[in-house]
């Protein structure tokens, strides 16, 4: 049976499924954490609760991947590198482009490379897990599945921003948006859940992770989503703003006598729920400690810039049938989902506490009589990642 890997690739760590399809039968995952650092984590996990785990100096990502296939390979996973016949590659930016996954030729490697400014986390990481397969099974289909492939088509008054129009049309200036895949994934599987057709449905989307962000998605469209023109815009997150006043940029540049790599160094990395209490990044290191006041703000920053996107995207679809949560947050975190959700009862939106009480369960959480229903919906890009490879593989 034809094997895939589904890639998402990190700057400094590489996540990977194998699946068997087309059963989308999941055979072995894991991640390599650290690469590039001392003591990277490699991680497999296989059969009936099987792991494997080793700590060692991982490189770069070529060697990542040159580990991961040789363990496949000895922990009898696979009996040889031809059994897999695809790979495919999450890659956050594909600007103008692309609107679809596409296999990987050099004219898409280089367009993802040209791209690297749009999301300038991510897309070179993204280059570094396909090349690093394209050296090493060289005869496989490699596919790209975007982010921004599901943003691609949201009206043009809701991607344009409102600067002059011949810096816009000159260098491709306009809402990208991100985690599209997710969105979509989730969103279908609501209305699924739902029982109804997802035409009829206004749905919101709220992918909590890392990176986070929030989408409208009106009759299976996105129309409008909280990332930008990069992945730094929108709710605040582990290590990034999300929409600051873009004067406070020139004002600390001075201040601090630093250039504008630096600045949006500090705005990717050193901000969001690290930079406000100086503590963490992970939300699983800050909800024990909400006697510390910094800690408390911060968390009702992050809950409340996610209730005033939720509350534009009900002003911009007129209405909403359906709240998503997903992604690491969004479907371990009970506290969160209450707080987001408490506070919208004058649109008729309600969360029944005991059903919110549980971790990626796909269930509504809202009240029977919430006119507007909340769904906890576990996110799957890598089942959608695969799914992608096989259709291109095999109209190919
Ligand atoms: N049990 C949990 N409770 C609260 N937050 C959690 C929990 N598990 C994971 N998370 C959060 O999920 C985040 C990672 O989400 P994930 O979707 O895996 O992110 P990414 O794909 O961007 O790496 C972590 O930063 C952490 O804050
Ligand atoms: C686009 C984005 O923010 O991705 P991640 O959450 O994986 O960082
Ligand atoms: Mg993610």
């Amino acid at each position: 049976m034809p094997k895939t890997i589904a890639i998402n690739a990190g700057s400094s760590s590489l996540k990977w499924q194998l699946y068997e399809m087309p059963a989308e039968k999941v055979i072995a995952k894991g991640i390599v954490e650290r690469i590039g650092l001392k003591d990277s984590i490699f991680t497999i996990k296989y059969g009936e609760d099987q792991k494997y785990e080793e700590t060692m100096d991982i490189n770069d990502h070529e060697v990542a991947v040159k580990m991961l296939l040789d363990k496949l390979i000895e922990l009898g996973i696979l009996a040889s590198y031809d059994e897999i016949t695809g790979v495919g590659h999450r890659i956050v930016q594909g600007g103008k482009y692309y609107d679809q996954s596409v296999i990987i030729d050099d004219d898409v490697l280089h367009k993802i490379e040209e791209l690297a400014d749009f999301a300038p986390l991510h897309n070179p990481a993204n280059l570094m897990g396909i090349r690093a397969f394209k050296e090493l099974l060289p005869d496989v289909t490699n596919v790209a599945v975007f982010d921004t492939a599901f943003h691609a088509n949201m009206p043009e008054s809701n991607a344009r921003y409102s600067i002059p129009k011949e810096y816009r049309e000159k260098y491709d200036l306009r809402k990208y948006g991100a985690h599209g895949t997710s969105h979509r994934y989730v969103a279908e599987r609501a209305a699924e859940v739902l029982g109804r057709p997802i035409e009829e449905l206004k749905i919101i989307t709220c992918h909590l992770g890392n990176g986070a962000s929030i989408t409208a998605v009106e009759n299976g469209q996105s129309v409008d989503t909280s990332m930008g023109f990069t992945p730094l815009a929108g709710v605040t997150m582990g290590t990034r703003s999300g929409d600051v006043d873009p004067a406070i940029l020139q004002y600390l540049m001075h201040k601090l006598n630093i250039d504008i790599d630096e600045m949006l160094n500090i705005l990717n990395k050193k901000s969001g729920l690290l930079g406000l209490t100086g503590i963490s990044s992970d939300m699983r290191d800050l909800e024990d400690k909400l006697d510390n006041e910094d800690v408390k703000i911060a968390l009702d920053i992050f809950t409340d810039r996610i209730r005033k996107y939720i509350g534009s995207y009900v002003t911009t679809m007129n209405g909403v049938d359906a709240i998503v949560f997903t992604a690491g947050i969004g479907e371990n975190d009970a506290n969160v989902r209450a707080d987001v959700i408490n506070g919208m009862s004058w649109f008729g939106c309600e969360i029944d506490p005991d059903k919110n009480n549980v971790r990626g369960e796909e269930k509504v959480i809202s009240t029977d009589d919430s006119k507007v229903k909340v769904l906890l919906v576990p996110t799957d890009e890598e089942l959608v990642i695969a799914r992608d490879v096989e259709s291109l593989r095999k109209n190919s």
